[in-house]
């Protein structure tokens, strides 16, 4: 069959985006990586399905799949480009589409400028929130990754995040330690790993090894948690613009059970078509 699809990005995060609700078909985990692949396949970050809500509250399902083929709870520059492309394929002539996702629901406006604003719902630090090895919930747990030790602040925003804080994200080791922290025995379903520079008290600089695709050039979802984290530990003040190597985004959270907005571009590259062996 021949698999219609749209090629997007959110500050340089790119997606292969589906509609499943007027094609049907099935992808393995095998045929993702496949098409995944910069050289052998189409190349996405991630991809992502549009499908018929299985909650009749909702307007769409939004299903993320990484680039090694693993189904994930979220993924927040999709979540921008999901708004964008239902709306331009016609699906729906909302401003403010609401989606559920296997980590929650999020709401999606589309602003007059055409960025998106995103509810990410509620950050959740304690380790119940997430796939964590951990007795209590901290600021900052221990990470001992080849006898270094690291601090790391844990947060889930539907999908699991670990954020260091560091003094120069250019010259953080990214490469070395994003594998080895996202692979940590302490998270079984792996983590992304955030490597934060403070800036100013609204201004951060960021980069993320991301589980299942690598360093990305932005990670929206990762730009919520390193946001949180710094609201959280009392070095950040909302709204906070987050500089990413794609770009920037802003985001926003009053803190506590307060929802965390984020907001930022989403971008059509080309449409296309795949034959689906
Ligand atoms: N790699 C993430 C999913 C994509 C998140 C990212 N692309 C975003 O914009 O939030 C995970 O395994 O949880």
């Amino acid at each position: 069959m021949l698999l219609h699809f749209t090629k997007m990005h959110g500050l340089g995060n790119d997606f292969m985006v589906v509609d499943l609700v007027t094609q049907r078909a099935r992808l393995r985990d095998e045929q993702i990586r496949h098409l995944a692949d910069r050289h052998f396949g189409i190349g996405f970050d991630q991809l992502l399905t549009v499908e018929p809500p299985l909650n009749p509250d909702m307007d769409f399902r939004y299903r993320i799949f990484n680039a090694d083929g693993g189904e994930v709870e979220n993924c927040g520059n999709g979540a921008r480009c999901f708004a964008r492309f239902v709306r331009d394929q016609r699906l729906t002539h909302k401003r403010e589409i609401r989606v559920e996702t296997a980590g929650g629901p999020l709401t999606l406006v589309v602003e007059d400028d055409d960025r998106v604003t995103v509810d990410m719902g509620t950050p959740r630090f304690a380790p119940s929130a997430l796939p964590f090895d951990a007795a209590e919930d901290r600021m900052l747990h221990e990470l001992v990754v080849n006898d270094e030790r690291l601090e790391v602040g844990v947060v889930s925003m539907g999908n699991p995040h670990a954020v260091l804080r560091v003094d120069d994200v250019q010259q953080a080791p990214v490469e070395r330690l994003g594998p080895l922290i996202e692979a940590h025995p302490r998270f079984p379903q792996r983590v992304n790993a955030g490597f934060m520079q403070i800036v100013s008290r609204q201004e951060i600089r960021l980069r993320v090894f991301e589980r299942g695709s690598g360093e990305t050039l932005a990670c929206g979802t990762g730009a919520c948690a390193a946001v949180a984290c710094g609201i959280r530990q009392d070095l950040l003040d909302s709204p906070v613009t987050v500089h990413l190597r794609g770009g920037d985004l802003t985001i926003a959270w009053a803190g506590g059970d307060a929802n965390l907005k984020m907001t930022g571009p989403a971008e059509r590259v080309f449409d296309g078509r795949v034959a689906l062996n």
